[in-house]
């Protein structure tokens, strides 16, 4: 009964009958260590006290039960350490069992839906949510793991279930990067479909990928670093390899991998995740030739990061380091000279005539940091369509897949609040407020609807509906990325001050948006001159705007574009398109491409069935065994789910 609130589909209180019921069936199934607390929190005596739910999910978590149900919600406490409940004798035990009979498990869930999928016949999608570090890549992958050992196999569907699994260790290489809250945190959004045909067995997978933290590449913040695979190159790479690269076995000589300070970290072995990833492309179809060129572009960002400028008399910009050039020009099959000088110049049009323009220090250091953004995501983005390919449905003919074939999985950056927070945290933070409303839609309006209409009696449940914020978001005109947009495209000048004050004129009622300009004595001294402040259903976040319109232009200068269109890597080659230069229309800005991202990925989750796990974060230290009651998202799962 997926998407239901609460069990039978009701509203906890409206069916007492119903759910002792439904407690001796769970509990006569239950050992006595299950039995800890409530393992429905439906079943809490005083299930609206936001106490009561956390205690229970205390009291279990202190004996490693990490899962509990709201009704058919599950909620999963991150344990922090392994725990000896994933074997296949425990897949086995919840395969074809009913929901309640066996305790709250992520398998039950995975179960739950494929059962669905195959009687129902309606395609399914288990939504996990959670801030970052709570746990939903990990829970994804476990349901990944479910489908690959309990579905029927044959061979070719083995193959399948090796390639659906091992784009993962590629995927987090590239994507996930060591933060401050999480070692191993996805810097992109996931959507997943897994196909299933006839039989019940997974066939094919398709993987949408959503808004890289392309900054990450250039920059982090202090004891942070970039995505995994500079490292996982560095440390594990053959000789060999390095050689051929240009590299050398040493982060610390790398200026972008050193701006977080934390080049090495005792949780992450780089050069064992280096063995796994290797392996990992090989199953995935990637021959030796992919791989080289892949590691290629990999090396040409680390090179890109040491090319260095310095002033000519004229104050403007040179290249220091030829050594750089060189490699690149050979990493990227490019030619030196135009490389060199595409770095230091820029190509305007003046006068119907093409004249290069000379670039000072700083503009020259923004243009090779755009490029190593730019060939950065477009090849994650590249790596996607790849293993895209490897995982397409490969039989004879789409009708034998039936009506009813996919279940999706989304696991997608949750909830962010950083001490200072920007560009990118907006983009994420208004992904969850999607998803909070698509949530809603799906279970509490719809439930309420319902009894309505049936003349049913229950219990309202007070929801805050958060279309409020998602409106001022991405409101045609008047929302905060039309604004953003306009000021990103308007001719003059335009900065990230004028967006803001355009901001202030603009929205400057909204309940849910204060500047320090706008705000009373006590918010500005908590909010800074170059921040907004959202009043998010989760909780309040200050923006920045600095950088907002240089990330949502995300322009690359014109003569960088087309060097790497005449690229003979023929990775950057497919990344780069010449199409590109000849195409008048401004490129979509960065926020109108996520926005657009999203509308599809909520009309795809709508179409669908959907189950939900809500990850919780027990404490921020990323600890074994602490629970610590009072973390922020652990409130907002209390206010948000336990009403
Ligand atoms: N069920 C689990 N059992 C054991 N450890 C876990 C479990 N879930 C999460 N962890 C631990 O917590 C870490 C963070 O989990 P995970 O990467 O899944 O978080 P996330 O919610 O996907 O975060 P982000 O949004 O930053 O990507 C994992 O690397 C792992 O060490």
């Amino acid at each position: 009964m997926p998407g239901n609130w609460g069990h039978g589909g009701r509203v906890p209180g409206a069916m007492a009958p119903a759910i002792d019921g439904i407690r001796i069936t769970m509990e006569s199934a239950l050992t006595a260590r299950d039995r800890v607390g409530v393992q429905d929190f439906v079943l809490l005596e005083n299930y609206t006290s936001e106490a009561a739910f956390i205690e229970n999910l205390r009291k279990r978590f202190k004996e490693n039960l990490i899962y509990t149900y709201i009704g058919s919600v599950l909620v999963s406490v991150n344990p922090y350490k392994e725990l000896e409940i994933y074997s296949k004798q425990h897949m086995e035990r919840y395969r074809g069992v009913s929901f309640y009979e066996v305790s709250p498990h992520i398998y039950a869930i995975a179960d739950n839906s494929y059962r669905s999928l195959r009687t129902e016949r309606k395609d399914q999608c288990i939504l996990i949510s959670g801030e970052s570090g709570a746990g939903k890549t990990e829970a994804s992958k476990k349901i990944l793991q479910y489908y690959a050992v309990t579905c029927p196999a044959s061979e070719q569907v083995e193959t399948v279930k090796d390639r659906l699994l091992q784009s993962n260790p590629v995927l987090e290489a590239f994507g996930n990067a060591k933060t401050l809250r999480n070692d191993n945190s996805s810097r992109f959004g996931k959507y997943m479909d897994v196909q299933f045909d006839y039989k019940g067995a997974p066939v094919g997978g398709h993987i949408l990928n959503y808004l890289l933290e392309k900054s990450r590449v250039v920059h982090q913040n202090h004891g942070e670093r970039n995505f995994h695979i500079f490292y996982q190159l560095l440390e594990g790479g053959e000789e060999d390899l390095l050689r051929r690269l240009g590299l050398e076995r040493n982060a610390q000589n790398y200026q972008y991998l050193v701006k977080g300070q934390c080049a090495r970290v005792s949780s992450i072995n780089d050069k064992s995740e280096w063995k796994i990833v290797r392996k990992a492309l090989s199953v995935i179809n990637f021959n030796d030739d992919d791989v080289e060129e892949l590691l290629s572009i990999v090396a040409s960002v680390l090179h890109l990061g040491n090319v260095q400028f310095a002033k000519d008399e004229q104050g403007n910009a040179q290249v220091t380091t030829e050594n750089q050039i060189k490699y690149l020009a050979r990493l990227l099959s490019v030619d030196s000279t135009v490389l060199r000088e595409s770095l230091i110049h820029k190509k305007i049009i003046a006068k119907g005539e093409e004249l290069n323009s000379p670039l000072n220090q700083e503009q020259a250091a923004y243009a090779r940091d755009a490029l190593a953004k730019a060939i950065y995501g477009r090849t994650f983005s590249w790596l996607v369509r790849k293993i895209n390919k490897s995982l397409s449905y490969k039989g004879a003919d789409m009708h034998s897949l039936g009506n009813a074939s996919v279940i999706g999985l989304l696991d997608i950056y949750g909830f962010e609040v950083f001490q200072h927070n920007s560009f990118e945290q907006f983009c994420i933070n208004y992904c969850n407020e999607k998803l909070q409303q698509l949530f809603i839609e799906l279970t509490l309006k719809s439930e309420q609807e319902e009894y309505e209409s049936e003349g049913i009696a229950w219990e309202p449940v007070q929801y805050f509906n958060n279309k409020i914020i998602c409106d001022l978001v991405e409101e045609k005109y008047k929302g905060i990325i039309s604004i953003l947009d306009e000021e990103c495209l308007r001719p003059g000048e335009a900065t990230d001050w004028t967006f803001l004050e355009k901001l202030e004129d603009t929205v400057k009622n909204h309940p849910h948006f204060v500047t320090h300009k706008l705000g009373d004595q006590k918010t500005r001294k908590c909010l800074g001159r170059e921040e907004f402040r959202l009043l998010h259903y989760a909780g309040e976040v200050n923006y920045s705007v600095k950088g907002f319109l240089d990330k949502n232009n995300d322009l690359l200068f014109r003569n960088l574009k087309e060097v790497m269109c005449n690229s003979g890597n023929p990775i950057v080659h497919q990344c780069f398109d010449r199409s590109e230069l000849t195409d008048k229309k401004r490129p979509e800005t960065a926020a109108t491409q996520f926005k657009n991202s999203l509308a599809q990925l909520m009309e795809i989750l709508m179409s669908k069935e959907p189950s939900y796990v809500r990850c919780i974060k027990p404490n921020d230290a990323k600890q074994a065994g602490l629970y610590e009651s009072a973390t922020f998202l652990m409130k907002r799962v209390t206010i948000y789910l336990a009403k």
